[in-house]
């Protein structure tokens, strides 16, 4: 039986389909099951009301994923926001899920879906990048095949070593974000790159750091129809940027490096080389930076405590297994240096770069660790990824087409409709990680979708996107960011303060995100304008609901439950509440904290030293 083409079988995800037990069908017969027995119709995603032309982006751009949440829990699992005209259409379904990745192109597509990035934010003309995409794509992932990690493992750790003393001074108090910051873009930079994007004239590895932070900022409104010239720090830091990766290339040590490599293999005009290497910096460094964070932060807080001593443990195990611990002290046996005898400043002598044996030995046994999925470090990266993943990823539907979900209902959507899922609400959802979705959990169960094949069974879930258009640095990432975990909580014993910041930032390192919203307050408390007389009008002139959903004003009473639901989320993984909130208004990436988090780091010294 032929399956009709514009009709995507979604009836895999067989916990939830009572039909498929009862009848004991595979896939293809559910999927008729539903169609024909049931017979049940087809309908289009229901469209959330909104103002007029703008439609809901307002309330979009402001509430980020609170807003998504606050949509799909009121209309369901598929609804369609209307922003400046475009219609986007959200998908909940985990059968839909599937479906988005695994579907072919000329079903679900991407290239439409994310030309507004690739040609505005980083500059590549569509028609002569997209036709080398799927090339550039294959070629940066053979690049970063687990059997050419080990190497760059080494580099890291060396990076590690030679960055550690500053970043994370002995008994000093350390913001801990613009610490991992410094750490993971200066050695990845370095491994991925080469050492010559770092020694830019004026101001070297911290001025390139700022500049793509900056950068980092000013993407996902790059990526809007605003107009450039209204955010001229995005434009500033863009341009730096590209100067800086074009002189880059031209060193010869480039051409040995990973970005060298796949530069000689992309066939790309010269002109347009800095503007892929733009993407690729922007992806390698954009979701690493903070995943690293949030998972070391996980890993402080009390309730984990025993997690992160076996992960130092496991450490200890494989070099002692490996007859390497007489060049090394082993991390866990190790005292942080203020429960010592020493005086501080015995302590700050102590401080230099450790021997190359001991650090070689416990990096390799971190290697390990972190390329083994089972290893508990890299359960808890997962987990970590998991909590703070990021809220959208699209697709477009290159023909007409109808998705029918797990309980067999149907949606359709029209050629051209872009589509999205939204990774942070599902992973939120106990359904799908149960039996507690929002707590630290790095035994829980691995998030299955429909037959494994586009998104692989995995704790981080849909954390690297799906299907042919995957991350293609996952394997790199994954490893990168559990190396770093261990090597810092190897390094330093780190506490929460209280206390607020008393060192002066420097330049670059300032947070962030301290002005922007953490929490849309009139998303939970109510209507703060519901009074004014602008409001009164509007409401006249565009009935409550456009005003309601346009601008993203709820009462107090109607989103009692929501608001619970928000204040976990932001501090999902953490009930009490120590670490930073995380920013849910920003859609792409992996979630930043919206405060600076401020520890004291005690740097753990050798026995051998005393
Ligand atoms: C924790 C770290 C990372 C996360 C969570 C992550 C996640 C993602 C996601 C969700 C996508 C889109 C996939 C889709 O739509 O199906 C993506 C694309 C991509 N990632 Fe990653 N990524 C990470 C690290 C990296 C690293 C380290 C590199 C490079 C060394 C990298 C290179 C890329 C590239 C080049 C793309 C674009 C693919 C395209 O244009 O089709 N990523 N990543």
């Amino acid at each position: 039986m032929m399956r009709k083409k514009s009709e995507i079988a979604c009836c895999s995800h067989k916990r939830d389909c009572k039909m498929r037990k009862l009848l004991q069908a595979d896939d293809v017969s559910c999927n008729y099951l539903h169609l024909f027995v049931l017979g049940r119709k087809t309908k289009e995603a229901l469209r959330i009301p909104g103002l007029p032309l703008l439609g809901n982006v307002v309330a979009l751009g402001k509430y980020g994923v609170a807003y998504i949440s606050k949509c799909r829990s009121k209309f369901g699992d598929s609804f369609t926001l209307s922003l400046c005209g475009q219609r986007m259409t959200f998908l909940f379904d985990p059968a839909m899920i599937d479906a988005f990745f695994k579907s072919p192109d000329s079903e679900i597509t991407f290239r439409p879906a994310v030309e507004q990035f690739t040609q505005r934010v980083f500059g590549l003309p569509s028609k002569e990048f997209f036709p080398k995409h799927a090339h550039i794509l294959r070629d940066l992932r053979h690049l970063l095949v687990p059997s050419e990690l080990l190497g760059h493992a080494m580099k890291l750790t060396s990076k590690f070593n030679f960055l550690r003393v500053s970043l994370f001074l002995c008994d000093g108090q350390v913001e801990l974000f613009s610490a991992v910051r410094s750490l993971v873009f200066r050695s990845a930079v370095a491994v991925l790159f080469g050492d010559s994007l770092l020694s830019i004239p004026d101001g070297g590895a911290e001025e390139l750091e700022h500049t793509f932070f900056a950068f980092e900022e000013g993407f996902e409104l790059a990526a809007s129809p605003i107009p450039h010239m209204f955010q001229p720090g995005f434009c500033t830091s863009r341009q730096k940027l590209l100067t800086w990766l074009e002189a880059a290339c031209k060193d010869p040590a480039f051409r040995e490096t990973t970005c060298g490599k796949l530069v000689e293999m992309s066939g790309l005009r010269s002109t347009l080389v800095p503007h892929m290497l733009l993407a690729v910096l922007w992806a390698s460094q954009a979701n690493t930076v903070p995943a690293t964070f949030w998972s070391l932060a996980m890993l402080m807080l009390p309730e984990n405590k025993d997690y992160a001593e076996t992960v130092l443990s496991d450490v200890d195990d494989i070099v002692m297994k490996r007859g390497d611990s007489n060049n090394v002290v082993l991390a866990a046996s190790t005292k942080p240096c203020s429960e010592s005898s020493m005086e501080s400043s015995d302590r700050l002598s102590m401080e230099p770069v450790l021997k190359d044996e001991q650090l070689s030995a416990i990096a390799k046994a971190s290697f390990q660790l972190a390329t083994d999925r089972r290893s508990l470090i890299s359960r808890c990266v997962a987990e970590a990824i998991r909590l703070r993943v990021h809220s959208i990823d699209l697709r477009m539907a290159a023909q007409d087409i109808t998705l029918i979900s797990s309980s067999g209902s149907k949606v359709s959507l029209p050629k051209g409709r872009l589509m999205a899922i939204c990774p942070f609400e599902t992973h939120h959802c106990s359904d799908l990680f149960p039996p507690e979705a929002f707590r630290f959990n790095p035994n829980r169960q691995h998030l299955v979708l429909g037959d494994g094949t586009a998104v692989p069974p995995s704790l981080s879930g849909l954390a690297f996107g799906g299907g042919p258009y995957r991350c293609p640095g996952r394997f790199f990432a994954e490893m990168e960011v559990a190396l770093f975990v261990q090597l810092i909580l190897w390094h330093v014993d780190l506490t929460f303060t209280n206390e607020t910041a008393v060192f002066k930032e420097e330049p670059g390192t300032e947070h962030q995100n301290n002005q922007s919203t953490v929490l849309p307050t009139n998303l939970t408390h109510g209507r703060p304008q519901a009074g004014s007389t602008l409001s009164k009008v509007l409401h006249l002139l565009i009935g409550d609901e456009a005003v309601v959903w346009g601008l993203g004003v709820f009462d107090v009473a109607a989103s009692e439950t929501g608001s619970k639901l928000l204040q976990r989320w932001i501090n999902s993984g953490d009930e009490d509440g120590l670490l930073p909130p995380c920013n849910l208004q920003r859609l792409v990436g992996i979630k930043v904290p919206s405060e600076p988090c401020y520890v004291r780091a005690m740097v753990r010294h050798s026995k051998s030293s005393l």
